[in-house]
């Protein structure tokens, strides 16, 4: 009996050594060896680092980022991942067209959004992505800003039915007024007419609809949401944004009573700043990846055919090697003369090329609205300091712990 036993361990052991072997041999093994990471084990790889909670895992990404610059390599089991950052990394991989592809990372959204615009790759994605982006151009955008305004307006209201102070929860507030925006009758309904005469004309079926109608309200709202909380906090922790902010919205709204239009919105270039400053040191999405089917020379590396390569946006957007005090909130840096000075893919919250956010200007006006809105409404307050929040990151970049900022009416009559 004890002989089977130690017969069936030595089989086993030497099963186990011969795919490793067999692994770490291969072209693509061999490849990703090359590469420096934190060591792995047989078999499991870097399984057993990565299975701690989300917070951690988020600073052990950033801490691997930084030893390990500007590249490093994990084994997920035995799946080889690329982790890149550099900027140069970045402009190869999302202005190639041949890797457009996901998979790791994607899957547990497969059986939410089957494979829609997000998921998809090849020629599905390539005919819905034709198909869906006139719904996202500008000009087709500015028709459902109704709802948009209607939505910042109820956002204000229902606080200041609540006294003169009020300390807000801000994910689910956040998350509610975003939600109603994607979700609005009219813009639903906008995106469904489109899909509704493609349908007619055999360019989706029923199940395609149904794909893209998820993927544009998970994309669509999470996001957006998240954004908007980040926001809030750094504006109510740095005071003379806030004021700025707010002396720029008041010149628009005040002499309309609060009501703002499209083109109030257009041009009101600090609040863009600070919110693109926000998606800097908060990129909801702070990190995305491609499955790689033919091998990728990039500027630091050989990413091998049958990897995948994560690219960590929330890691590039506070490289010290191309931001000054990267931690430091500071909406100017995106004064078109400081874009000029710096490397175009440093700053990639929407990801770039051919599979860049399809949302991204619809994203932008919606921010826009609701924090002018809330500015012109509210002093903010700090309760919850951002440098205290633990961070969590999955597909987007969630406070670990509910978070509350203090919203102070501002007497208008
Ligand atoms: C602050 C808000 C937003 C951020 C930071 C953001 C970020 C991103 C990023 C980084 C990607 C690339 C994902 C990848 O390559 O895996 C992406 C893709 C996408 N986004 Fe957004 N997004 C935002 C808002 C929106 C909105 C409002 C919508 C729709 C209404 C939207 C719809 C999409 C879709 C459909 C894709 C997939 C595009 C494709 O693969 O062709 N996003 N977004």
């Amino acid at each position: 009996m004890w002989l089977y036993v130690i017969l069936a361990l030595v089989e086993a052991a030497l099963m186990i050594m011969f795919a490793h072997f067999y692994l770490h041999m291969s072209r693509t093994g061999r490849a990703i060896d090359a590469l420096r990471g934190p060591r792995a084990i047989p078999i499991l790889g870097n399984l057993l680092q990565l299975h701690v909670p989300l917070v951690q895992l988020f600073g052990l990404l950033r801490e691997w980022g930084a030893k390990y610059y500007p590249v490093y390599k994990l084994w997920f089991s035995i799946k080889p991942v690329v982790f890149i950052q550099h900027p140069d990394d970045i402009e190869i991989l999302l202005m190639s067209s041949k890797h457009i592809n996901k998979e790791m990372a994607y899957e547990h959204l497969y059986s939410w959004l089957q494979t829609g615009l997000l998921t998809s790759g090849d020629k599905k994605w390539h005919q819905r992505r034709k198909l869906l982006t006139p719904a996202f151009h500008f000009n087709v955008l500015k028709k459902y800003m109704d709802i948009t305004f209607e939505q910042s307006n109820k956002a204000v209201m229902d606080l200041e039915s609540l006294g003169k102070e009020t300390n807000v929860d801000l994910l689910p507030y956040c998350s509610k007024y975003t939600l109603n925006i994607i979700c609005g009758k009219k813009r639903r309904l906008a995106m469904l007419d489109l899909l509704l005469t493609d349908e007619k004309n055999g360019l989706i079926d029923d199940a395609g609809i149904n794909e893209e109608v998820s993927t544009f309200i998970f994309e669509g709202h999470d996001t957006t949401a998240l954004a908007m909380c980040y926001a809030i906090l750094l504006l109510a922790e740095n005071k003379e944004a806030q004021k700025k902010a707010r002396e720029e919205v008041e010149e628009f709204l005040k002499p309309k009573n609060g009501v703002m239009d499209t083109l109030d919105l257009q041009k009101m270039n600090y609040l863009e700043r600070c919110i693109k400053e926000t998606i800097r040191l908060y990129p909801s999405v702070p990190m995305i990846a491609r499955r790689i089917d033919e091998d990728l020379q990039l500027k630091n590396c050989l990413v091998p055919q049958g990897s995948n390569v994560f690219v960590h946006i929330f890691n590039c957007h506070r490289d010290p090697h191309f931001w000054l005090e990267p931690d430091k909130f500071d909406p100017d840096r995106f004064l078109p003369d400081e874009i000029k000075k710096r490397h175009p893919f440093c700053y990639v919250p929407f990801s770039a090329g051919y599979r860049n956010c399809i949302g991204q200007k619809f994203a932008m006006m919606e921010l826009k609205s609701l924090i002018a809105r809330i500015l012109y409404g509210f002093y903010l307050e700090p309760i919850d300091r951002l440098p205290e929040i633990k961070i969590q990151s999955d597909i987007v970049l969630r406070p670990a712990t509910p978070v509350q900022t203090k919203f102070i009416k501002i007497d208008r009559s």
